[in-house]
């Protein structure tokens, strides 16, 4: 080979490295299609076998135990049968395959091998679901989604908040009119305040109330005042308006006797109230007592009341979004109860196992494991509960401090007026100055 031909090799590897890495970087969804995904594709259908075997996902069609003249002989099976599997499809993110499952398996051994999966096909996770009986579906991510988000589009309706994405790569959406209230964890620094300032932008310019109750003096919501109806600083403050909110419950309640319909959302829409979101940010002041009788009687006052929100609020378009950093039976018996009518959970990295064991151990136990492995850097990522009772794991989308207090000057304007409300505070002292 002459100097010439070496030299037009070597410059035409060259730019087609740059070429890769630029497609790499502009598209990476066609890098993976065109790279990752025909040699991931292969490696899946190359090992699939052997991966089955060593993970107990295959089979034998003969039984472990034979008669041989009186005796009963027990054996391991010498030829295992592994589940039959379609093609590996290519997904934007990854790809994803249909497992037929033999005979007598469950999914839940798939399940249990998702990360044997991972390893052995180099992928970042493998989620497994049972989309219907005598079936698996695996979805495979390529790399870490959640790492470099892009930001997800989605029309949201109304009480609904585009939060982020998700790693299977759609949206991460919080709809309140399908999933009423919803329960929000996470260790200091792991994302908790950002994702309660998603939230607010989002609902701030749509045709609802927000109320805040922020025991931390009111330095996480106080931001938002503008654009919120109340907002409770103390415990105290959060009884007198919980109470108010109650006692709307109830006429709610009985408008929609009345008309003899059973939500808000049948009654004419003229006579429908606005919905109201309670934020309440550091569930924990809400419980904890300081051993005074009163502060007993508070907190088991601001337990039942919650409760009575989270029980009959749904129809009546009261909603509730809780915010804490730990979330145990040790802050009182009214939080479990509490936490079943709380029926969407985002889990953000938490310091103690319990923790998470208690945000979604009632609906996952898979999904306590990944919310236990989320890392200190990964600020935003969470495990979130699904509609339709799956969960994902999702990252929000950076929403600073200073974007979210101009969404709510800019919609100001919208705050419904809770006089009811704003009474109960302004009984109790507490002065509020519309557009303050
Ligand atoms: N989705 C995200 N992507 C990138 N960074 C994020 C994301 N969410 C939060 N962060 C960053 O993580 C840090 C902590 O976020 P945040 O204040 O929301 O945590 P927190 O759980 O409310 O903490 P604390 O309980 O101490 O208030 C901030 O610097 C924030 O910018």
């Amino acid at each position: 080979m002459g100097p010439i031909t070496l030299a037009f090799l070597l410059a035409a590897l060259a730019w087609a490295l740059v070429a890769a890495a630029h497609v790499r970087q502009k598209y990476p969804a066609w890098f993976w299609y065109l790279t990752g995904y025909p040699i991931t594709a292969l490696r899946v259908v190359r090992t699939w076998r052997k991966v089955a075997v060593l993970n107990d996902l295959a089979v034998s069609p003969r039984p472990a135990r034979g008669l041989i003249g009186d005796l009963i002989v027990k054996g391991e099976a010498l030829r295992l049968v592994a589940p039959r599997i379609s093609f590996p499809k290519a997904t934007r993110t990854g790809l994803s395959l249909i497992v037929r499952l033999h005979p007598g398996q469950t999914p839940t051994p798939f399940i249990q091998a998702a990360d044997a999966l991972a390893h052995a096909w180099r992928v970042h996770a493998v989620r497994v679901t049972s989309p219907e009986r005598g079936l698996v579906h695996l979805l495979a991510t390529a790399g870490d989604p959640l790492q470099k988000p892009g930001l997800a589009s989605a029309r949201v309706p109304l009480l609904s908040a585009l939060l982020g994405i998700c790693e299977s790569g759609g949206a991460w959406v919080m709809n309140l009119r399908t999933v009423p209230h919803w329960l929000i964890v996470g260790a200091t620094q792991s994302g908790k305040s950002t994702l309660l300032a998603r939230i607010v932008t989002q609902l701030a310019p749509q045709p609802v109330a927000l109320v805040g109750i922020d025991c931390k003096g009111g330095m996480e919501l106080g931001l938002f005042d503008v654009r919120l109806s109340a907002l409770a600083t103390s415990r105290k403050e959060a009884v007198a308006v919980l109470d108010a909110l109650v006692a709307r419950m109830k006429l709610r309640m009985k408008a929609c006797r009345d008309h003899g319909v059973r939500s808000i959302w049948d009654l004419p829409e003229k006579l429908r109230p606005v919905p109201i979101v309670t934020l309440v940010d550091e569930l924990a002041e809400l419980y904890l007592s300081d051993g005074t009788r009163e502060g007993k009687a508070e907190a088991e006052r601001c337990s039942v009341l919650l409760l009575r929100i989270a029980q009959l609020g749904a129809a009546l378009g009261l909603h509730l979004v809780v915010a804490g950093q730990r979330m145990g039976s040790d802050l009182g018996p009214g939080v479990t109860a509490l936490r079943a009518q709380l029926s969407g959970r985002i889990c953000h990295r938490v310091n103690d196992p319990g923790t998470a064991e208690m945000t979604l151990g009632d609906l996952n136990k898979d999904a306590v494991a990944v919310a236990q492995s989320i890392t200190p850097d990964e600020k935003g990522v969470a495990v979130c509960t699904g509609p339709d009772g799956g969960w994902d794991r999702a990252r929000s989308h950076l929403t600073t401090v200073e974007e979210a207090h101009k969404a709510a000057i800019a919609h100001a304007h919208l705050t419904p007026e809770l006089l009811d409300v704003h009474k109960a505070l302004y009984d109790l002292g507490v002065k509020r100055d519309a557009g303050q």
